[in-house]
């Protein structure tokens, strides 16, 4: 068996040890996905623990994305099993699924904000949504959200007057409105200048310490993986050829790890 081979049945191997502890809040388990002929993922597992921090990673088309849909349940896996929050959600129906997803809640990279109202009134959207809160308190907690983000006072703006950093910020701020357990960041630090991508990495930390978040981050950003991730997967041809930590990662000797970490160090803005 080759190295590959060997490092993803140790990661498959690794998901039943840790799933059988009590703080497993998300597992992929032999989950394979296909489009037609093109295997995307094939026989992969990790998984994160409660209050825990994943970052994904992976290079261009290795099923990062389709990994994160199929955890909110808008792809099925042809085969395994998904976990979220002790759940096998490969069976549900649309209307068990809702349940899932406002436990579990995206933030997109371009935020997917409503343009056409204010940021204040983004954030309050889940808010009202629940439909049990007063006005004041609607208020007073949007203010609170974009404090804790870092765009206090910015509620009366739309979101065209923001930066894309910013936009992020409000998005987090609107994913924490809906009270989630679980948060799923897709490509965090895209498209920002590197002091953003670094006030970004603060905020989704804090938000662990202050929260006790689970959080799942898809990121090419080794720098952003090693600040952040409790654990790194490596998606690379099909399998989940790394799943450790970002130290283990970096003094591993497997080619493909150090070929990943090299080509990073390449693109990485300094
Ligand atoms: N709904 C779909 N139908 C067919 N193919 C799809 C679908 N969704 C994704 N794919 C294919 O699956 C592969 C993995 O896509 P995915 O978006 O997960 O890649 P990624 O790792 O997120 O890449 P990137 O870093 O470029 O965003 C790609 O080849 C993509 O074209």
């Amino acid at each position: 068996m080759d190295q590959a081979a060997q490092q993803n049945e140790a990661a498959a191997e690794a998901v039943p040890d840790v799933r059988n502890k009590p703080g497993s809040y998300i597992s992929f388990e032999h989950v394979h996905k296909s489009f037609g002929d093109f295997v995307v993922l094939d026989d992969v597992s990790f998984c994160v623990n409660s209050g825990e921090t994943l970052c994904i990673m992976g290079r261009s088309g290795v099923g990062k994305s389709v990994s994160l849909q199929m955890l909110l349940g808008f792809l099925k896996p042809d085969k395994g099993i998904i976990r979220v929050a002790g759940e096998d959600i490969c069976g549900l129906n649309e209307q068990q699924l809702q349940v899932i997803r406002r436990k579990v809640t995206m933030v997109f990279q371009n935020g997917a904000l409503f343009d056409s109202i204010s940021v204040g009134e983004n954030v309050a959207f889940p808010l009202r949504e629940r439909g049990e809160l007063a006005e004041e308190q609607i208020h007073q907690i949007v203010k609170g959200l974009l404090e804790m983000v870092g765009v206090a006072g910015m509620e009366g703006l739309l979101p065209s007057d923001l930066s894309t950093g910013m936009k992020r910020s409000v998005a987090i701020a609107r994913a924490l409105a809906a009270q989630p357990e679980a948060v799923l960041y897709d490509e965090p630090t895209t498209m920002v200048d590197p002091l953003m991508a670094h006030l970004l990495g603060n905020l989704i930390e804090r938000l662990k310490q202050q929260l006790h978040l689970t959080s799942v981050v898809v990121t090419h950003d080794t720098r952003f993986a090693k600040k952040l991730a409790d654990r790194v997967v490596l998606l690379h041809g099909g399998k989940a050829h790394f799943f450790g930590t970002m130290e283990e990662m970096e003094q591993s000797d497997d080619p493909v790890l150090k070929e990943f970490l090299a080509m990073d160090e390449l693109t990485m803005p300094v």
